[in-house]
Formats: structure tokens, C-alpha cells, sequence
């Protein structure tokens, strides 16, 4: 096991109900001026904000809307100069990973005078600089952001979707699953696949086979995982069902998966530049993708990993080889029956143009090959996307 230092300072409050009682103090402590940021408007349709701002009765409420998934540069800059222009004092984020994810970002420019995409590029710039608290309710569960320091952001423009971490996790996070009741079946299975991708990017680590503590909790959370999303995509309103993967997402990458461990992550990078060129929906690119780069890491030295995840996650009994091999068909399955694209064409990428560009993206920007178990290069990923295409 490696050296590591784990220190997580989100404040989390799990379960129904907790708004009206503790949003008021949980703002206030931090100040009267709050942004409060969201998406599209689900949140006025379900109700939520409605309750949102009653409970921030007697604060100074700014807002900013409109924030879309795969969060664009534009929104940043927008929340820029809210927190500027009123000196904002903490930011409410409601919404999914998206609205958490620029909000974050805000939260580093209201210090910063430039453009806030130079934060973006350069992460270390945010170290520099202060952050103002994020407090959030998060209302999909997939990305871990209600728990960690990263966002990802985009730029048409550049055609980049780059990641960003700050220096502070959230503050505090409300975490209430019945607030995802709601979550629509294609985004439950896209925000399904999210975490599951976030474990196996932090499983196949060169250093990880030896770590049981990690190995535990990633094997733990994906049968979670595996188990839960089916029973939400049948029953939206399953509490348990809703409960046990928001739990589960906020667990997935809250940083303890990784403790111990070399880690540099492959599918996501690739999946990145998808999302850029293309803006399909993160978690869905990913189940495109996982398969067939699971496909690609496979090798004597990797199959120790797809031995224990066949035995500890998938069930499965027999010798190592046959194990190994049905790892990757019962993940291939499991996707698949999630109800989501499993190919490029079916999310609309119907030709090749642009796959030299984003396997050349992936591996000089999105530093794709780090550390990376089994590395990359960009001949790699280019096969790998015309893999996706079928
Ligand atoms: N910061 C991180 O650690 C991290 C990790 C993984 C992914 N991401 C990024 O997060 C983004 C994806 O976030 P996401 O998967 O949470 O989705 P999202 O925030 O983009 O939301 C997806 C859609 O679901 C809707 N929605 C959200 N909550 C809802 C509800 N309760 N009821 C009905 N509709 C609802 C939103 O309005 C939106 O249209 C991507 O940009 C991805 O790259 C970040």
C-alpha cells in the first residue's frame, strides 16, 4: 500500500425532511449573502425550490439558472460576476453534478480577476487563491462532486471538457434520495454507470491488488450499485433503491476508494472528449466505452483483477480463466440491460472525422496515460472509439 493522507471535511446530511430545520444555519453560518445556482428548472417543477427559498427566509438571495448539464464555461463566467458584482458570501448549489460542478467553480472566481477558464486549465491556480463554501442539495446521484474538490467543465469554443480541482470539498451536502425520485430512466442509468465507472477506473490500479480495505469498499459499492439501479429503473419512487445509490455515488468517489493506491483514470479522459465534441450525456458515453477497454486491459498481468471482481462481485465460480473472461461479459450484460446506448451511433456519433483529434486530445490534455495501469496511447483510444462503433 502506498503512502496517503486522507482528510474530508464535507458536512453530509443524509436523508428526508432536513431542509426546513437546518438549510437557514447551515447557510448562515457561513454568511447572509447567498447565490443560490441551478439547472433548467426541474427543481421548480418538483417543488424544491419552492422549499429552498423558504427556507432561506430572511437572506439575501441572489440566483443564477440555467445551468446545463456537462456545465459550459459561460455559466462560470456569468456566476463570476454575480459573486463579484452582489460579494457573495456562500453558494447554495441545487441540482445534479452539473450545477454543483460550476458552482464550485464560481466559488474559486469570485478571487480570481481574469477569465475563469484559465482556472480550469491550470488547477493550481485555484490553490492560490480563496474559495467561498459551497453548500449544495443534490438532487441525481452519480458524480461523487457532493463529497470531493473536482468539477468539469466545458468550452465549445476550444471543444475541450476539461477537469478542474479546487482546493475545498462542499462545505455541506443534503443528501435526500427522495429528491430523486423524479430523475427521468435515462438519467438514472447514465448517473448508474457513472459510479460504476468511477470504481472500476480506481480498481485496475498497479498497486491496488494487494490493498483489501480498497478493495472491499469498491467491490462493496459496486454490488450496491449492480443490485440498486435496476430496482430504480423499475420503481422511481423505491427509497431504498434511491437511498442505497446516492449513498453509493457519494462513497464511489469521495477520495477513501482510492487510498493507497497509484490511480490514473483511462475511460473518463476518453469519454471527456465525447462529451466535448459531441455533448451526449457523461454516463452513457462511459457504458459505451467501459467494455471495450476492459477488453483492452485484459492480459496475464491485469486478470488477477477480473478474477476477484468475477468471484467478489459477479458471483461467479470456476477456474481463473473462465472467471476472468465472464467478468467482462456479465459487465457487458449488465450495461446493456440498463436500457442506455451501448454504441456511438446509437447516441448520434454516426462517423470517425473526429477521432484522431480526440484520441490526440485525450492523451496530451486530458493526461490520459499518467499513471494509467495498462497506458494508452492514441493510436489505443482511436481503436478503442472504432471498437464503440458496434
Ligand atoms: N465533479 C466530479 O467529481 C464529477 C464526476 C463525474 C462526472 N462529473 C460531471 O458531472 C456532469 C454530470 O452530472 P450528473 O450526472 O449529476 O447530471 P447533470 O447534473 O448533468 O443532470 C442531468 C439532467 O438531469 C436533470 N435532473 C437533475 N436532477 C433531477 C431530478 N431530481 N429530477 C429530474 N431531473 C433532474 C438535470 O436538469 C439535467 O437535465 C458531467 O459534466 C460530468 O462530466 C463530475
Amino acid at each position: 500500500m502506498e503512502n496517503f493522507t486522507f482528510k474530508n471535511t464535507t458536512d453530509i446530511r443524509f436523508g428526508k425532511d432536513r431542509l426546513e430545520t437546518e438549510l437557514q444555519a447551515a447557510i448562515a453560518q457561513f454568511g447572509q449573502k447567498v447565490l443560490v445556482t441551478y439547472g433548467g428548472g426541474s427543481i421548480k417543477k418538483s417543488g424544491l425550490y419552492e422549499r429552498v427559498m423558504k427556507a432561506l427566509a430572511g437572506l439575501d438571495v441572489t440566483e443564477l439558472s440555467g445551468i446545463e448539464p456537462n456545465p459550459k464555461i459561460a455559466s462560470v463566467r456569468e456566476g463570476q460576476k454575480l459573486v463579484k458584482d452582489n460579494d457573495i458570501d456562500v453558494i447554495l448549489a441545487v441540482g445534479g453534478g452539473s450545477v454543483i460542478d460550476a458552482s464550485k467553480v464560481i466559488a474559486s472566481a469570485k478571487f480570481y480577476d481574469g477569465d475563469p477558464w484559465d482556472l480550469v486549465l491550470d488547477s493550481k491556480k485555484r490553490f492560490a487563491i480563496d474559495q467561498l463554501p459551497v453548500v449544495d442539495i443534490l438532487t441525481l446521484a452519480a458524480t461523487g462532486t457532493e463529497m470531493n474538490t473536482g468539477s468539469v467543465i466545458s468550452n465549445p469554443e476550444t471543444k475541450q471538457k476539461l477537469g478542474t480541482g479546487g482546493p475545498n470539498t462542499p462545505a455541506v451536502s443534503f443528501l435526500d434520495p427522495s429528491l430523486t425520485f423524479s430523475v427521468s430512466k435515462w438519467q438514472t442509468a447514465a448517473g448508474s454507470i457513472d459510479i460504476f465507472s468511477h470504481l472500476t477506473e480506481q480498481y485496475f490500479d498497479q498497486k491496488g491488488y494487494e490493498n483489501d480495505v480498497r478493495n472491499g469498499l469498491i467491490e462493496g459499492i459496486m454490488r450496491t450499485v449492480i443490485k440498486w439501479a435496476p430496482v430504480a429503473l423499475r420503481e422511481p419512487d423505491n427509497y431504498d433503491a434511491r437511498a442505497n445509490l446516492m449513498w453509493a455515488s457519494t462513497m464511489a468517489l469521495n477520495g477513501l476508494p482510492r487510498t493507497g493506491n497509484v490511480n490514473s483514470w483511462s475511460v473518463h479522459p476518453i469519454e471527456h472528449e465525447l462529451s466535448a465534441y459531441y455533448d451526449i450525456t457523461h454516463g452513457v458515453g462511459l457504458g459505451i466505452l467501459t467494455p471495450h477497454w476492459l477488453d483492452f486491459i485484459y492480459s496475464e498481468e491485469t486478470k488477477p483483477y477480473f478474477v476477484s471482481l468475477g468471484r467478489n462481485v459477479w458471483d461467479l465460480t470456476g477456474d481463473d480463466d473462465a472467471v476472468a473472461t465472464q467478468t467482462i461479459v456479465k459487465t457487458r450484460e449488465w450495461l446493456a440491460s440498463l436500457d442506455v446506448p451501448t454504441t456511438l451511433p446509437g447516441v448520434g456519433i454516426e462517423t470517425d472525422q473526429d477521432f484522431d483529434a480526440m484520441a490526440k486530445s485525450a492523451v496530451q490534455v486530458n493526461h490520459l496515460d499518467q499513471n494509467a495501469f495498462v497506458k494508452m496511447t492514441a493510436a489505443d483510444v482511436r481503436n478503442l472509439l472504432e471498437a464503440s462503433m458496434k
